[in-house]
């Protein structure tokens, strides 16, 4: 999946529960805009929406599981019930948090990756992270790449966004690691993605801007009203 998304934009096409667009089939509609827009690959939540926009779209599909647990800030693809899942759907890749946040039955990151390379060696894993310490351990844990996703979403983060001086974070996590960048998170125009690109993102993951049109009218609401 690296090889074909490379250079490019991936759309992700999530809704969750309480979104107004919470559906499979309204997912795999939004997938299929996003292939003819030019998008070379999908991210998506659960297994029911991957399943759906497989059906609708041949694009590769960066598969994730949101799942709350109880005592565990970590939430995406956080154990191996939900890798099960994953490795169900046909995703290309999964992505997992990879915070250095406890998860949930005290699994460590490494045996997930060791789990996931036993049984289905050709999915590739993706590492969201929030901190350029985290980019590095997973990149020594043995992850096929890393993505900036959760950076902004954590305790020690959240004061901090993605595009800050010039996407600073991510200039900091392409010196640091060798296994390829994906930029993830608050993208929010074309020009964006593009500098994401210049600064050496192998690729990039938009999501809210293009797939989340609530946030989209919030926006110019609040630009009228400042
Ligand atoms: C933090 C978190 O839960 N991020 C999620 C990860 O899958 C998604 O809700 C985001 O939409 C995705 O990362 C793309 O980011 P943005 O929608 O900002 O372009």
């Amino acid at each position: 999946m690296l090889n074909a998304i490379k250079g490019g934009l991936v759309v992700s096409c999530q809704a969750l529960e309480h979104e107004p667009l919470h559906s499979p089939t309204i997912m795999s509609k939004m997938a299929l805009a996003a292939k003819e827009g030019g998008a070379l690959g999908i991210r998506a939540n659960s297994i029911v929406d991957i399943i759906a926009i497989k059906r609708e779209v041949d694009l590769p599909v960066i598969g994730i599981v949101k799942r709350d647990y109880e005592g565990s800030e970590v939430f995406i693809t956080a154990t191996r019930k939900e890798i099960d899942e994953l490795l169900e759907s046909g995703c290309e890749m999964i992505a997992m948090d990879a915070t250095l946040r406890d998860r949930p039955g005290a699994e460590t990151l490494a045996s997930l990756v060791e789990y996931c390379r036993k049984k289905k060696p050709e999915v590739e894993l993706m590492a969201d992270i929030s901190t350029v310490e985290e980019a590095v351990a997973a990149e020594l844990s043995g992850f096929d790449c890393v993505s900036t996703t959760l950076h902004g979403y954590t305790p020690d983060t959240s004061y901090t966004k993605l595009f800050r001086d010039d996407f600073a974070f991510l200039k900091a996590v392409l010196e640091e690691v060798k296994v390829p960048v994906i930029a993830e998170g608050n993208v929010l125009t074309p020009e964006m993605y593009r500098r994401c690109l210049e600064l050496g993102a192998a690729a990039v993951v938009v999501g809210g801007a293009i797939t989340r049109p609530k946030e989209i009218t919030a926006r110019f609401v609040q630009a009228a009203s400042k």
